[in-house]
């Protein structure tokens, strides 16, 4: 318990109602500064069930969203109407309200094969996207991250930091549907990483994670135990 949090910034939350509230208020806050720096921002969000109450409220918050780019960590290559498509689900629960001005930049191409798409979205992500500002990760309870998933073949190549794509096709082992990924490369270059989990089942793998060195088996502990980025990790 007590390395827990020891190379990150922890925070944890005593509701999930208090870490939506907090989890949006500081990714505006981000989003407005690199506006300001800049007159523009990326946001690289993850699919799953855990962000849909944070994208509803920070949908909410006052930003010039015109100016916020987003992008996703992860794909499920499916239809983009599909239940299941990251896409539809950052469109459904984040652009509305104030948050319908964003610009968004997907991954999936229809009638192709996501290996087939590697270098495109590649392409797209440095062109529009680059560098990231502000990547949101998920964990999943076996601990993959983005669609990094445990022991799977393309992990080796997603890890190597010297290839420069961002972005990789990888056919998960157990989880549905092939999907096309951030490497690792591309999410530790993100100005701003954070982790959101929630759950006493997700804490308990994250912190066994946070403290193990097998980035095969646990693919968050290569975010989280990489040496150049703090993570911030929001809890409840
Ligand atoms: O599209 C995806 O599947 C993801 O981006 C994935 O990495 C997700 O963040 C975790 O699986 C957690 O998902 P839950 O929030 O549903 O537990």
């Amino acid at each position: 318990m007590e390395e827990v949090g020891m190379m990150n910034n922890f925070k944890k939350f005593p509701s999930k109602e208090q870490l939506t509230d907090e989890l949006a208020s500081h990714i505006a806050l981000i989003l407005q500064e690199a506006i300001d720096e800049k007159g523009k921002t990326s946001l690289l969000l993850s699919g799953g069930n855990t962000p849909k109450e944070f994208f509803k409220k920070l949908s909410t918050f006052d930003i010039p969203w015109e100016s916020v780019y987003i992008g996703l960590v992860d794909e499920r290559w499916v239809p983009k109407e599909h239940k299941d498509s990251n896409e539809l689900l950052v469109k459904e629960y984040l652009m509305q309200n104030n948050a319908s001005k964003a610009n968004f930049v997907g991954m999936y191409i229809n009638d192709k094969e996501p290996n087939e798409c590697e270098i495109v979205c590649s392409d797209k992500y440095k062109k529009m996207l680059y560098p990231f500002d502000l990547v949101v990760l998920g964990m999943g309870a076996d601990s993959h991250t983005a669609s990094l998933f445990p022991n799977n073949k393309k992990l080796k190549e997603a890890y190597d930091l010297e290839n420069n794509s961002l972005c990789i096709a990888i056919t998960p082992n157990d989880a549905p549907h092939k999907r096309m990924s951030l490497t690792l490369g591309a999410i530790l270059s993100a100005k701003n990483i954070i982790l959101h989990i929630e759950g006493k089942e997700k804490l308990k793998v994250y912190e066994e994670a946070s403290k193990s060195n097998d980035i095969l088996k646990n693919p968050i502990s290569a975010v989280l135990n990489n040496t150049d980025s703090e993570v911030e990790v929001y809890y409840a």
